[in-house]
Parts: C-alpha cells; structure tokens; sequence
C-alpha cells in the first residue's frame, strides 16, 4: 500500500491524562521516590513534564493504522515473529539508514531494550564479574549490574565545557580489570547526546576486544539524529568479532516504547543459544505490527519530526544564550535530550528536580540521577510542542534568575543583629 506524504502536527498538544502514563503519573514514585500523595503547589496538570524520554507528539498515523489492522483480525493469541516480512523490514531499515546488515539468525526480539541488558548481563557474566560503564549513563545500565547484583565500574567521560569525550586512560585501565566481563556502551550516548566517532569507536571496541570484554551496544537513540549528522554502528565496524550484541528499537524514534518491543542482535551462537533457551518468547502481537509497520512506513514522519526537533534545539540555544549566558549546553549530535550545566545558578544543596517541580512547575531529570559525573547538570526532554518547551524554558529561567537575584540581595544586604 502506497503511503502519501502529508504533513504531521507536532504542535498538537494531546491530552495524556487518564492512560496510566509514567510521563503524568509516575513522577513522584520515579523522580521522588514518593507516594501519590505527595504534594505540590502545582496541580498535575499544571505541570510542563520535561523529564522520562517519550514523547508528546502522536505515534505515528501509519502505525496506528497497523495497529488497527491487527487488531481486525480480532484474535490477540500467543505470538511471536514468524512472519519473514518482519526481518525483512528490519534489514531494509538498517541498509537504507546505517548502510548494514547482519544474517537472519542473528535477530533476536525483547520486551523493550531494558530487559534485554538484564538478561544479557546474567547471560554473559558470572556471579563474580563487574559491569563496565561510561559515565554520567541512564540509570538503567547501572541497574542490570544491581539486578544480577554485579559490580558496576564506571570511567567519567571527559567535559571540556559541556564537550563530552571519553577518558581512554581510564576507559583501558578499567578494562584491564580482568573480571570485568561486560560494557554496556550507549551509541549514541544518553545524557550527553554525542554520536561517536568512527576513530572513538574503534578505540572502544579494541580496548574492549583485547580485553575479552563483551560490549552491549545499546543503540536505541540512533535514528534521532540532528540533521547532518549520522550513526554507525559499532558491530559494523568490527565484522570479524561475535562479541558485540547490538540492541535497537524504534520505540524511541516513533513514541512507541508503551509498547515493549526491540530488537537484540545477537552473532555469537552460544549466546544466542542461551537467549533462546531462557528469554520467555511470546511477544505483544500489536507491539510487533507496530514495530513492522515503523520501519516499513516510518520515513517521512521521522524526517519531519527531526526538522521540528532541530528547531526546538535552535531555541534551546537561543533562549539560553538570551537568558541564561552563563549555562553550559551545546546542541547535541543526537537524542531529543537537552543536557544543560546550569551550576552558575543553580541553588546549592538541592534537588535540582525538587526544586524546579516546586518552584516552577517543571518535571526534570538532573545530573543526579545518571549515575555519577552529572553534577550540575539538568536534562530537559525536547520532544514536545514548542509551545510547551517555551513555556517550560521561562519557568525554568525566571526561578534559577529570581533565586539568584535572592541570593544577590542576601548578600548586599546589611546583616541585622
Ligand atoms: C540508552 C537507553 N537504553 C534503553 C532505554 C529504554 O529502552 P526500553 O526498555 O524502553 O526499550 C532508554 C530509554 N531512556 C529513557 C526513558 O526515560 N528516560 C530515559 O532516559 C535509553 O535511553
């Protein structure tokens, strides 16, 4: 069926209320580990959520509709991928954007990214190995190391304001540890939003390599790229290893991680083989029309949503060189995160995130809660209208230069004993 191009309305503002989202009613047991009664001067609704990374913007029409069309067949019984069309869309969607491919046996399914690096680091690592991570990371990869209650070691990217790199000195010596038997590398890289170069990658994957460390290359962010920019895949530039698992999905890309589906690339055999014997099979039957039908008909939506993200990053950019000069944020290759050192204003001592939910009015992530290194920083997610990132921007702004002014005032002001 021929899809015509049509123009998509990112600046429609959907009411999410009422669909058991996290984005609306999992803030206070996520952010604050706190129950549904704590309390805010803002009601829910009040609230600009800038925080978990999914998306305000409708999942695609041309999904929906897939979704639609399984579900007239109106049996929701036991289901895997069965259909070749599946693989097929799969690898057309690696060809056209990442110009790989990798053999049929090798592609594995999960219930989401998150599940798949639980088991894959159970599978992988015995009870006394360690769990290597760049940090600031997502919390979850710390997670799979916690879960299958491995240690976790963590080398601190480098920052050159707000330039992210790796700290190979550190990254080889950690790797040296010879019970370190696994690293989870986010490609491209969540906090931070860098896409690695061929050169950093390369360095990652020897390192890793020479060590006989297997590396999980979670590669879930890899189709939201600033335009211009592009992604490789790390397994593709070591062809000769089976040691590099690759996990995708196009839950992120398309608003679609409610419905738990990615795919787990897995080359080495033994591994695969233990994945088949204990990861449990059955698969959401409209998770995997979705997931089929976004790669088979998800192009012109993704072109439009990374020009509409472009523009928002611009004013990102703009309205912190406007208000807030002294923040440290660059656009990043990739994501629809927003990473901002906001240490210049930022009040001491506080929970950033408590702070701007009490004060402002806006849901946020900060440095805090991505793993170690992240200190300072806040993460915004700027996959909404830009109706909604203006208003989000000035709350933030107008509390961070009003309790600096405070602050200012405080100090000029003559003490009174
Ligand atoms: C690097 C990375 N891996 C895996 C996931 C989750 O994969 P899933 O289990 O949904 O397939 C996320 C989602 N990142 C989120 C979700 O909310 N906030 C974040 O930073 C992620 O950023």
């Amino acid at each position: 069926m021929t899809k015509i191009n049509t123009s998509y309305n990112f600046d429609e503002i959907i009411d999410r209320t009422g669909t058991n989202a996290m984005n609306t009613d999992g803030f206070r047991q996520y952010i604050f580990n706190a129950t549904s009664e704590m309390e805010f001067p803002f009601e829910d609704e009040e609230f600009i959520r800038m925080w978990i990374a999914d998306m305000e913007f409708a999942t695609p029409p041309e999904i929906l509709d897939a979704v639609r069309e399984r579900l007239d067949r109106r049996i929701m019984g036991y289901s895997q991928v069965f259909d070749p069309a599946y693989y097929e869309a799969v690898a057309s969607w690696m060809e056209r954007y990442y110009d790989w491919s990798f053999p049929k046996e090798h592609l594995e399914t999960s219930g989401g990214i998150i599940p798949a690096l639980y088991e894959l680091v159970e599978y992988i690592c015995k009870p006394d190995e360690k769990v290597l991570i760049l940090t600031p990371s997502y919390g979850f990869f710390k997670s799979a190391a916690d879960h299958n209650r491995l240690e976790l070691v963590c080398s601190d990217m480098l920052n050159e304001q707000g330039h992210y790199t790796i700290d190979f000195d550190d990254f080889e010596a950690k790797a040296r540890d010879e019970k370190v038997r696994v690293c989870i590398f986010c490609n491209p890289h969540n906090p931070s939003g860098r896409i690695w170069s061929a050169e950093e990658l390369k360095r990652v994957g020897e390192i890793c390599l020479n060590n006989e460390i297997w590396i999980i290359s979670d590669e879930i962010h890899c189709d939201l790229l600033r335009t211009g920019k592009t992604h490789t895949p790390l397994a593709k530039l070591f062809p000769d290893t089976d040691r590099i698992i690759t996990c995708m999905s196009p839950s992120k890309t398309f608003n679609m991680a409610g419905l738990m589906f990615s795919n787990v690339i897995i080359p080495n055999k033994a591994l695969r083989e233990i994945w088949q014997a204990r990861h449990y099979g059955f698969k959401n039957p409209l998770s995997i029309a979705a997931t089929q039908a976004a790669y088979e008909h998800g192009d012109e939506w993704l072109k439009q949503l990374k020009l509409y993200l472009d523009d928002n990053f611009a004013y990102v950019d703009d309205f912190l060189n406007t208000h807030l000069p002294l923040a440290v944020f660059h656009v990043p290759d990739a994501t629809y995160l927003a990473w901002i050192d906001i240490s210049p204003y930022a009040p001491k001592n506080v929970s950033l995130p408590l702070f701007f939910a009490e004060q402002a009015g806006v849901l946020l992530e900060d440095g805090g809660m991505f793993v170690a290194n992240g200190e300072g920083c806040i993460r915004l997610n700027l996959a909404c209208p830009r109706s909604v990132l203006k208003e989000g921007l000035s709350r933030i702004s107008r509390v961070l230069v009003d309790q600096k002014m405070e602050q200012k005032q405080a100090k000029e002001l003559p003490v009174h004993v």
